[in-house]
């Protein structure tokens, strides 16, 4: 395979101000939705860990049109990523069901609802990094796919979404020789975003994907989010209202009890900085 170029792509600069802050309630973005469209569901979804006795999660619904963005933010120890990882299909709900339907014109299911895939599923864990293992690049992104029994097709297909998904995260300016511990932060976040998009998958998950990273890096994975969201479905559990906010289609707040609530993101006024 053609190596990419050798030197790193430069960060977008971006100012950075301090404001004083006021919270207030953030009026929810209008969802342009085609006639004809699908939703990720999640259906009355309760979850109790085998041999224990309280439920995580306790009749979670949930409704994500495709191609938008949407947001889970709440207490620690609330029960996100144990819903994500339902979502993800790394554990099976005790109750209730994670589907896609899709609507017609009128907004009345037009087909029955199909079971969500795993396949269809990608997930970013939160500080993905932590779980690199190969010393390049090409290693870590191409980790487990097949080395011998796959047809050339099929390995050609792979090399053709493996530079579709180095594109789609600007990873495209990096050597494939480069050792992933040796990128930044936000490159690092970059690769494990590119490691799931080479699957094409539908949805894409992602666990605190600001977390730990400067101020310069946020920005650049929010902005990298939001070019992805134009093609992709995204659900994000973030405690990072503020930087996320203007990507958010729909949000809710995971409530003590495992108990989803849609609700409005609140958010940081600097036009009120006066008061
Ligand atoms: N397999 C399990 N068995 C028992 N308890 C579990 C299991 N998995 C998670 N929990 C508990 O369920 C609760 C919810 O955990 P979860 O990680 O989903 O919360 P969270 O809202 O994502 O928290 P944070 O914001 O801190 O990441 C926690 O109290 C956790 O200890």
């Amino acid at each position: 395979m053609a190596k990419c170029g050798t030197s790193l792509s430069c960060y977008h600069g971006i100012l950075h101000h301090q404001h004083r802050r006021l919270w207030r309630v953030r009026k929810p973005q209008k969802l342009r939705i085609s006639s004809d469209h699908s939703c990720f569901e999640v259906r009355g979804v309760s979850y109790r860990p085998p041999g224990t006795q309280n439920n995580i999660l306790n009749e979670v619904s949930l409704s994500l049109p495709e191609k938008s963005f949407g947001l889970i933010y709440g207490r620690s120890g609330s029960g996100k990523t144990t819903l994500l990882q339902l979502i993800a299909g790394l554990s099976a709900p005790t109750s209730g069901s994670i589907c896609i339907q899709r609507y017609g014109s009128d907004n009345r299911p037009s087909h029955p609802s199909e079971i969500l895939s795993p396949e269809k599923v990608g997930i970013v864990f939160q500080f993905p990094e932590r779980y690199f293992l190969a010393d390049t690049l090409l290693e870590e992104i191409t980790f487990g796919w097949p080395r011998e029994n796959a047809s050339l097709t099929f390995r050609e297909k792979l090399a053709f979404q493996l530079q579709l998904a180095f594109n789609s995260v600007g990873l495209n300016g990096i050597s494939l020789d480069v050792d992933p511990h040796s990128l930044s932060g936000g490159f690092k976040r970059r690769l494990a975003l590119a490691i799931q998009l080479v699957q094409t998958p539908d949805l894409l998950l992602l666990d605190e994907p600001l977390a730990g990273l400067d101020w310069k890096a946020r920005a650049d994975v929010a902005k990298l989010l939001k070019h992805l969201k134009k093609s992709l479905t995204i659900l994000v559990v973030s405690h990072d209202l503020r930087e996320l906010s203007p990507l958010v289609d729909k949000s809710w707040k995971m409530e003590k009890g495992g108990v989803l609530k849609e609700e409005p993101l609140p958010v940081y006024s600097d036009k009120l900085s006066f008061l």
